[in-house]
C-alpha cells in the first residue's frame, strides 16, 4: 500500500467553480460550442448519449446526431440486435422530417438543439457520406472480433472499446488489435482516471479516451470496489496525457448540469457523455411507465444482470436464480422523470455551456480550454451556490414558466 505523497486531492465538479472574466461577448448566443473529437469529426453539440441499454438505440442515436451531437449504441443486446439498430441510423435521411438544430443568424453560432422550422438538419453531425455519425460500442470477449467485424461492414464511423477496467492488458491488447484490422477507423476505448491508462490507450492506437471510473449517475464501483478518481481530477490528468500524444478525452460520467458540462470542457474534454442526464428524454432505450399520475422512464435491467447474463437473455436464453445471485453489480437501477424531446434538454444545457464560455471572456471552447480558471470552494461555498431563498426560487418554478408559454 502507498499513499501519494504529498497527499493528492482529487476534485469533483461541485468542489470548483469558474472565475468569471472579462467577455468580448454581448449575448451568450455568440458563444461556438462546437469541438472537434477527432480530426474531421466537429460536435456543434459536443454531448454523446451513453452507449448503455437505457439510453442510446437507434431512436436516441439519430436525434442527437441531428442535434449536433452523437449517439452510441450499446452493446447489451446481440450482433444482429446492434446492426438493426446501426442500419436505422443510416437509413435516416437528414432534411426528412421535423426537429433539428438550427444555425443560427449570421455571425452567431446559434443556441444548441434549437429547432429549426424548414426541417433541414443544418446543424447535425454528417458521416463524409451526408448520412448522420454515430458510434457503436463492442466489448473484449465473446463475440466482440466478430461484432467490431460486421459493425464495421454496416458502415460504423466510430467503434467504442468500452470495458469497466479500461486499463487492463485484455482491453489495451484488443485495441491493438482492431487497430491492425482497420488502419483508418475512428477507435475510441476506455473507461480510465488516470494518465497512465490514457498513456497505454493511446499506443495501442485508441484515437480517443473515455474517462471515468464511477462517476456515473447509476454506477455503484466507488461504493462497490472502493475505486476511482473524482471526475474533474481525472478529467485535467487524462487530458493532460491526451494533449501530449494527440488523442482526445471524453468525459463519461458524474455530470448533472449544465455547469458540469462546462467545467468538463474548461478541464480539457473534447466531449462528454451523458446517460442520467438524457435517459428521460422521449427517445431514450429506457421504458416509459406512469407512476402516480407522473410520467417516468426506467432502466431495463441490464445494471442487476451484468454483461454476460443480459447478452445470454438478449439471445432469449434461460437465466437462473443462482447465476443472478453470483453476480455482483457495479450499479444500480434507476427511474428518470420524463423530459420531453432530447433536443429541450440539449438546448438548455448548451446554453448553459454557452454562458459558460462567454462568462470566461471566450468565444469558443479552445479559448474557453485555454482562458478557464477553476476556484476551489468551501462547504459554504456550495451552500450558496444553490437557491436558498425559498420563496425567491419558488417565482421562478420552471414548470410555472413551460405552462405560462404553453410549452406542455
Ligand atoms: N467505468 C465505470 O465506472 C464502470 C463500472 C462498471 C461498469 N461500467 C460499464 O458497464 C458496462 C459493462 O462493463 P464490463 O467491463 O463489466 O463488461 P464486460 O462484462 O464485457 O467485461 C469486459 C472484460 O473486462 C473484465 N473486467 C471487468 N471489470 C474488471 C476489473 N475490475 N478488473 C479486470 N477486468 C475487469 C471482464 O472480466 C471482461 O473480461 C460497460 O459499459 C462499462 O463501461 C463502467
Amino acid at each position: 500500500m502507498r499513499v501519494s505523497e504529498p497527499p493528492r486531492t482529487g476534485l469533483s465538479f461541485d468542489d470548483v467553480l469558474l472565475v468569471p472574466q472579462r467577455t468580448p461577448l454581448t449575448s451568450r448566443r455568440q458563444a461556438d460550442t462546437s469541438s472537434e473529437l477527432l480530426p474531421g469529426v466537429v460536435l456543434r453539440t459536443p454531448v454523446i448519449s451513453a452507449n448503455t441499454q437505457w439510453c442510446t438505440g437507434d431512436r436516441m442515436a439519430v436525434a442527437m446526431a441531428r442535434c449536433g451531437g452523437l449517439g452510441v449504441l450499446h452493446r447489451m443486446q446481440t450482433v444482429d440486435q446492434q446492426l438493426a439498430q446501426l442500419d436505422a441510423v443510416k437509413a435516416h435521411r437528414p432534411g426528412a422530417t421535423g426537429d433539428t438544430r438550427g444555425t443560427g443568424e449570421a455571425g452567431e453560432a446559434g443556441e444548441a438543439g434549437e429547432p429549426e422550422k424548414s426541417g433541414a438538419d443544418a446543424g447535425a453531425t454528417c458521416a463524409r457520406d451526408g448520412r448522420l455519425l454515430v458510434g457503436a460500442a463492442v466489448g473484449v470477449t465473446g463475440d466482440w472480433r466478430e461484432r467490431a467485424e460486421r459493425l464495421v461492414e454496416h458502415a460504423v464511423d466510430i467503434l467504442f472499446v468500452d470495458v469497466a477496467h479500461g486499463h487492463s492488458d485484455q482491453v489495451v491488447e484488443a485495441v491493438a488489435k482492431l487497430r491492425a484490422a482497420y488502419p483508418g477507423l475512428p477507435l475510441v476505448a476506455g473507461n480510465v482516471a488516470t494518465a497512465a491508462g490514457v498513456a497505454d490507450l493511446a499506443e495501442a492506437g485508441a484515437d480517443v479516451v473515455k474517462v471515468g471510473i464511477g462517476p456515473g449517475g447509476v454506477c455503484t464501483t466507488r461504493l462497490v470496489a472502493g475505486t476511482g478518481v473524482p471526475q474533474l481530477t481525472a478529467i485535467m490528468d487524462c487530458a493532460a496525457a491526451a494533449a501530449e500524444r494527440g488523442v482526445g478525452v471524453i468525459a463519461d460520467g458524474g455530470i448533472r448540469e449544465s455547469g458540469d458540462i462546462a467545467k468538463s470542457l474548461a478541464a480539457g474534454a473534447h466531449a462528454v457523455m451523458l446517460g442520467s442526464a438524457l435517459a428521460g428524454a422521449d427517445e431514450s432505450a429506457a421504458t416509459p411507465v406512469t407512476r402516480n399520475g407522473r410520467a417516468y422512464k426506467v432502466s431495463n435491467g441490464f445494471v442487476s444482470l451484468g454483461m454476460k447474463l443480459t447478452l445470454r437473455h438478449a439471445a432469449g436464453e434461460k437465466i437462473t436464480r443462482e447465476e443472478v445471485d453470483d453476480y455482483v453489480p457495479e450499479g444500480t437501477e434507476a427511474t428518470f422523470p420524463a423530459s420531453g424531446p432530447v433536443a429541450r434538454t440539449l438546448r438548455r444545457l448548451m446554453g448553459g455551456v454557452q454562458s459558460a464560455i462567454s462568462y470566461s471572456g471566450a468565444r469558443d471552447v479552445a479559448g474557453f480550454r485555454e482562458r478557464a480558471e477553476f476556484i476551489r470552494v468551501t462547504a459554504a461555498g456550495r451552500a450558496e451556490n444553490r437557491p436558498h431563498a425559498r420563496e425567491r426560487s419558488e417565482q421562478i418554478d420552471i414548470d410555472h414558466v413551460s405552462r405560462a408559454v404553453g410549452d406542455e
